[in-house]
This record gives C-alpha cells, sequence and structure tokens, in this order.
C-alpha cells in the first residue's frame, strides 16, 4: 500500500517507513518562537540545563502579538528574548517584519517536505508550502530547541477533494469556513489535512495559507497542499532548494475523503462563539457591526486587501463602523502601499497599523466593550476573543468584510 504525503514526509526524516499510528522522534527543520510562548520556552529549557539550541540557523525568532511592547512585562520579554538570541546566534526578525506565520513562509525559512513547528497553534499555516508543520506547546519547544527532535504520532490523513471555480467576491476563507463547519472543530483532531483538487491547485499561495492556516481550528496537526510549480515559484528567490515531487501515492490509506464543488459555496460566516459554527452570509445579513477587522496571519497579505479594495470600489465605510486593517508583514504593508490601497483605505474611513496580531486575540488595540459585535478575517471566534467575553466576533472572508464596512451591517459581498 502506497503512502500519503505526511507518511513520507516523517519516512524521509525518520530514515525508515513511517505508517500512521507510529509513534516516533523526528527532526525537525525548522523551530518557530514568538514573544508569547517564547519566553517559557526559553526557560523551560534553561530548567533542562541549559546550554546551546540544537542549530541556532534553524531557530526563527520573532516579536508579533504584544508589539510595540504595550506593557513593561512585554517589554521584558522581548529583553530576555533578545539576550537569549544574541548569546546563541540566533537572528531575530524583533517587532519589525510581521506576524510569524507571514514572516516564517516569506522569508525562506520553510520548503516543501520540511517538518517546522512553533510555539503557535497556527503553525500549521507552512502546510500551504507542502510541509508537515504544526504548533506545539512551550515546554515541547524547550524540549526541540535543546535536542532538535520531537516525537510525534504520525496522522491519519483526511483528503479534501475540492474542485470547480468560485463565484464571484467567494474564495479560500468560505471554503476554510465550510470544512470548519463540515468537520467541526474536533473532526480532525490529530489528523493531517490533505487538499487536493484544481480549485487548490488554482488557488494562489496567500489562499492556500488561509487554508492551511485554519486547520487547526478543526484539531488538525496539520494541512497540506501539494507542492506544484506554484510553490516552487513562490520559494524561487527565498530558498535554494530545487523542485522536486512530492504527493500522495493514490494507492495511499485515508482516514476519510470529502468532495467539495467550491462553485456552490457561498460567503460564510462563524458566529460567535465557535469557528464551526459556520453560516451562509444570508442567514446573518443586517446583523449590525461596530467593528470590522481586516487583518492577522489568516487574511493579512496583499492579495487579502486587494480583494476588500474591489469590493470597496468608490464607496467609503460606514460612520457607524470602526475599520481597522493591519497587514501581516512589511513586505505586504508594502505592496498594499505601493498599490495605493493604504490611502484609498484611509480616505474610505479605516485606521491601517502597522504589521502585527492587532485586534486578532484582543492583544494590543482594538478590544472590543460588552455587547460590541466585531466582523473579523481572523481566525477564531471564541468568547472574548477580541476583548470583553460580553462582546461578539463573527469570522468572514476580506470581501464580506469590506461590504459589511460599507453598509455597517453583515452584508452579502455579491450584493454590493
Ligand atoms: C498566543 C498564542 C499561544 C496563540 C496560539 O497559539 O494560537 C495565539 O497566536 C492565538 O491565535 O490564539
Ligand atoms: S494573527 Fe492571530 S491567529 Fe495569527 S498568530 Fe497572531 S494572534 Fe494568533
Amino acid at each position: 500500500m502506497g503512502l500519503t504525503i505526511t507518511e513520507k514526509i516523517f519516512s524521509a526524516h525518520c530514515k525508515k517507513e513511517c505508517r500512521a499510528g507510529d509513534v516516533i522522534m523526528a527532526p525537525v527543520d525548522g523551530a518557530m518562537i514568538h514573544d508569547i510562548t517564547g519566553p517559557l520556552a526559553i526557560n523551560v529549557m534553561k530548567d533542562m540545563g541549559g546550554g546551546s539550541v540544537f542549530d541556532p540557523k534553524k531557530v526563527i525568532m520573532l516579536f508579533d502579538h504584544q508589539i510595540p511592547a504595550d506593557s513593561i512585562s512585554a517589554a521584558e520579554n522581548h529583553v530576555m528574548m533578545r539576550t537569549f538570541a544574541r548569546e546563541q546566534g540566533i537572528h531575530n526578525y524583533d517587532i519589525k517584519e510581521g506576524v510569524c506565520h507571514q514572516v516564517v513562509p516569506e522569508k525562506g525559512r520553510v520548503k516543501p517536505g520540511d517538518i517546522v513547528v512553533g510555539s503557535d497553534s497556527h503553525t500549521c499555516a507552512y502546510g500551504a508550502l507542502g510541509a508537515f508543520s504544526t504548533g506545539i506547546g512551550s515546554t515541547d519547544m524547550a524540549y526541540v530547541l535543546k535536542f532538535g527532535e520531537l516525537y510525534f504520532r504520525v496522522p491519519e490523513t483526511i483528503r479534501i477533494n475540492a474542485n470547480g471555480k468560485f463565484q464571484d467576491r467567494v474564495g479560500p476563507k468560505d471554503l476554510i469556513l465550510t470544512l470548519a463547519g463540515d468537520i467541526g472543530a474536533d473532526g480532525a483532531t490529530y489528523r493531517a489535512l490533505e487538499f487536493c483538487g484544481n480549485a487548490f491547485s488554482d488557488m494562489d499561495i496567500p489562499g492556500r495559507m488561509t487554508c492551511a492556516n485554519m486547520a487547526i481550528e478543526m484539531g488538525a496537526k496539520a494541512g497540506i497542499v501539494p507542492p506544484d510549480e506554484k510553490t516552487w515559484e513562490y520559494l524561487r528567490g527565498r530558498t535554494d532548494c530545487t523542485p522536486f515531487s512530492l504527493a500522495s501515492d493514490e494507492d495511499a490509506k485515508f482516514f476519510e475523503t470529502r468532495d467539495y464543488d467550491v462553485s456552490k459555496i457561498n460567503p460564510k460566516i462563524a458566529v460567535p462563539h465557535n469557528v464551526d459554527n459556520v453560516v451562509d452570509v444570508t442567514e446573518v445579513a443586517g446583523k449590525p457591526v461596530d467593528q470590522v477587522f481586516i487583518g492577522s496571519c489568516t487574511n493579512g497579505r496583499y492579495e487579502d486587501f486587494a480583494r476588500a479594495a474591489e469590493v470597496l470600489g468608490d464607496n467609503v465605510f460606514s460612520e457607524d463602523v470602526r475599520v481597522i486593517m493591519v497587514p501581516a508583514s512589511k513586505a505586504e504593508y508594502m505592496k498594499v502601499l505601493k498599490a495605493g490601497l493604504i490611502e484609498k483605505f484611509v480616505e474610505a474611513g479605516a485606521l491601517v497599523e502597522a504589521p502585527c496580531c492587532g485586534p486578532c486575540m484582543g492583544g494590543a488595540f482594538g478590544l472590543l466593550a460588552p455587547g460590541e459585535v466585531s466582523l473579523s478575517t481572523s481566525n477564531r471566534n471564541f468568547r472574548g476573543r477580541q476583548g470583553s467575553a460580553e462582546s461578539f466576533v463573527y469570522l468572514s472572508s476580506p470581501e464580506t468584510a469590506a461590504a459589511s464596512a460599507i453598509t455597517g451591517v453583515i452584508t452579502d459581498p455579491r450584493e454590493v
């Protein structure tokens, strides 16, 4: 019987055949730590005897959640991590580059076939580039920092066959929200999702990142798009790896296969307070919103802002809505700027902020008061996620967010 992509990646790293269900130790090709979970990982590594990290070139450090430091304790964490980076010879992107799950692929720190771990649950995002990447806890990260390997249970794979063409103003975020609603928040626990079909082969890399990013919202360890020419094109100039083929064998054993015709997918909304509480936008259209956030590692790339700008057209945003836009990285910010979209959005009434996680998890700014409603292009809508435990977060695509920011209520982007 053949092997899945996931089984092939682990087999290559362990230099023996690995099958779903095997518990193995595997070396990692990258380990990402950020300002929230990095300090604990470093302190536990020191408790384990400290010493040198396994390979400073494979440790990725950056600050993105509480930046610039929004408290004395955050500033102290940053200082502690900067000191560790200097002592260990680790390159620290500091507060300058943006959100971890945009910076890691953007800087060529992951490539197809890699195993990359990060002390952040959305590390599965790099599956968009054909890697097995997954979030781990800070104490596991301490072990990885010291030894460069970690134990894994090789996950079974759920294959998603998505074919067809999206309707206008419907796209990758609506597809991944559809999957979250169908599979459920724990429906893929400890499985790997594999994204196949021409909906993915036609999809650009940012769209694939949106989908892979949210694999964890179904409990999945990974969300992998088999590498193709688009993958290698994206990596050209970012890494020195030469293209190779990596795909599941046709006779590989899948835990489950699900088929989707994306032309039938309508704009979707995840309704508070669960990501798998997904409905067609028409079911909640007309609901007033107080704040619209376009950004995060899920939908903070130039392509996401271009989608929003296309819907905005010559309109302005509603006077009753606070529109907060945060590109996911410096590089993405510059693309949005050079395309004249910062000016367009500011003229329309938006507040455009420097790259960071921002309102996504109620961090440094953009917090909601009790009773307030946010429509967000991020990936989580748990109670209290963006502020008061009495506030409400709805999740959507950039297109739906832009349409709703114009009207002041949740709006089907196909109707503006
Ligand atoms: C702060 C970090 C631990 C957390 C995560 O792991 O996902 C955050 O990035 C989030 O999105 O909730
Ligand atoms: S943008 Fe949001 S989801 Fe992404 S890493 Fe930051 S807090 Fe987590």
